[in-house]
């Protein structure tokens, strides 16, 4: 059983690998918008509502249709997770979230543990001490909050209004640098770096937050990248929520 130096008051949550399955945004929503890109570009190349994005991409890269395809289609083999890529999916996204076509699918533990924590506190003893929920993805704010509008929890699937901050790489920072958790850090000036508790599946990003003081363990589901001994060895290992 993973054990914490002190309760949290905040627990910041990395979505992919962490909340569901890295599958879903490999094989479901980086698939979804590349098919879903054509079709955008050809009808809203110079539209306002599109042009945003596009003018978000270095310039060789949004010199024409095709260099931008091109471009994202690298990326996303890559998986590059640059802002301005982030900004387009989470765009690209929109309808499928819309249409009921894309669902985000929950680990079991996450939906039933966000409820406890935002409505009695961490070990469920109420008394007013609820703990704040946060997410910090590569995934952009917009993308973050289709994903947890639109997830497949029952009876309520619709998590936003359980999550009270929103963190990415615009707004905080690259997710393996210190200096962004110090960032998430100051918007809650009055809660100790270690009364937050950072769970993700990359262990460079638990490291960083670590780093910046807060409390972080490494969240361990299937289809996950294998962890090294030296990764158990460094870091505290959780496979569900309900472990902590
Ligand atoms: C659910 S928003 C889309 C997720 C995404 O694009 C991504 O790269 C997730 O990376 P994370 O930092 O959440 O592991
Ligand atoms: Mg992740």
């Amino acid at each position: 059983m993973a054990s914490l130096n002190k309760q949290p008051r905040i627990v910041l949550l990395d979505i992919e690998g962490t909340v569901c399955p890295i599958s879903f945004v490999k094989d479901v929503l980086f698939p979804y918008a590349l098919s879903a890109l054509p079709s955008v570009l050809e009808r809203e190349w110079d539209s306002p509502s599109f042009r945003v994005y596009r003018d978000a991409f270095p310039a060789e890269h949004a010199a024409s249709q095709e260099a931008l395809l091109a471009h994202v289609r690298d990326l996303v083999a890559r998986d590059v997770k640059i802002a301005y890529l982030k900004s387009l999916q989470g765009y690209l996204w929109e309808s499928g979230y819309a249409s009921g076509e894309l669902k985000a699918p929950l680990f079991p533990d996450v939906a039933p543990r966000i409820a406890k924590w935002t409505q009695e506190g961490w070990s469920g003893e109420g008394g007013g001490k609820t703990v704040q929920v946060k997410i910090y993805s590569s995934g952009s704010v917009p993308a973050q909050k289709l994903f947890f509008g639109h997830t497949d929890a029952a009876p309520e699937s619709d998590l936003r209004p359980r999550i009270s901050g929103w963190f990415d790489t615009v707004n905080a920072g690259p997710k393996t640098e210190a200096e962004s958790y110090r960032r998430i850090l100051e918007s809650e000036p009055h809660v100790p770096a270690d009364e937050w508790l950072f769970l993700s599946d990359n262990v460079r990003e638990v490291a960083a937050a670590k780093e910046a003081g807060m409390q972080s363990f490494v969240v361990e589901r299937p289809g996950n990248a294998p962890l090294g001994d030296e990764d158990r060895a460094k870091h505290r290992v959780v496979r569900s929520f309900d472990e902590l």
